[in-house]
């Protein structure tokens, strides 16, 4: 569904990533590791489209990135959910305006889709926090709701930076549990993390392949959990 071909990004002129190549087919999961600074986040922004690589090419859905315009873009990435590391929620609303904001940029009226939205809220566990603003929430119902909002257009890839950054174990299990759960529905889902503990405890639930950025490129030797 997203195809990174010998892919190279540098911000300044300066190479972060090079000779990247990565398939994200139907079904996949894919844990991206690597120290601080390696190029995660940028790794994730290239394959949704929010960065232009400066060699190589990116087919998302079968299309080439390179040969679409501006709508085509904001179309496809539709498909693809996002949580980012900093959540990036709009303050001012409540979780379940946050979580339906994808809906309103979508052109899409979030009053027509609130038996989804109540879904995704009780999938997630927050239906009793929908009401609350972003900055009374836990660090575990924060990740949460940026999961439920990744989800409101029912993305066909889910890509998550850090998702248990800032959450205790038993929390990071249960949102690795959400990950693998949307998986099995046949979601490709990528995952940068810098918790091998995590990694490890997927292994008993998925099969995943565990990429490492080291020194701007991907290593993937006997990388399969
Ligand atoms: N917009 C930007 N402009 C210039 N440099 C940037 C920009 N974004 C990231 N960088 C630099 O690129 C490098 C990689 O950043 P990136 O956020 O992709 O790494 P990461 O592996 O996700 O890090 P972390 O694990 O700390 O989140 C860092 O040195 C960072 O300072």
């Amino acid at each position: 569904m997203i195809e990174l071909n010998d892919i190279t990004y540098g911000y300044d002129g300066t190479a972060l990533l090079s000779g990247i190549s990565l398939s994200l087919s139907p079904g996949s999961f894919h844990f991206l590791t690597g120290p601080s600074g390696a190029g995660k986040t940028t790794l994730l922004r290239l394959c949704y489209l929010d960065l232009t690589p400066s060699r190589g090419s990116i087919t998302v859905f079968g299309v080439p990135a390179a040969r679409l315009g501006r709508n085509d873009v904001a179309k496809l990435r539709r498909r693809v959910g996002v949580v980012h590391q900093d959540c990036g929620f709009l303050d001012h609303m409540s979780v379940r305006e946050n979580i339906a904001m994808p809906l309103a940029t979508s052109g899409l009226d979030p009053a027509q889709h609130a038996a989804e939205i109540d879904e995704l809220l009780a999938w997630v566990g927050l239906t009793d926090r929908a009401e609350a603003r972003p900055a009374e929430l836990s660090g575990g119902e924060r990740q949460r709701a940026a999961l439920a909002r990744a989800l409101i257009l029912s993305p066909d890839v889910v890509l998550a930076d850090e998702p248990t950054g800032n959450v205790d174990w038993e929390m990071s299990l249960r949102l690795l549990t959400l990950l693998v759960e949307l998986n099995r529905m046949g979601k490709a889902v990528l995952i940068a993390t810098h918790d091998m503990n995590l990694i490890r405890a997927a292994k008993s639930q998925v099969q995943a392949r565990v990429l490492r950025l080291r020194r701007g490129q991907l290593d993937m030797a006997g990388a399969d959990l």
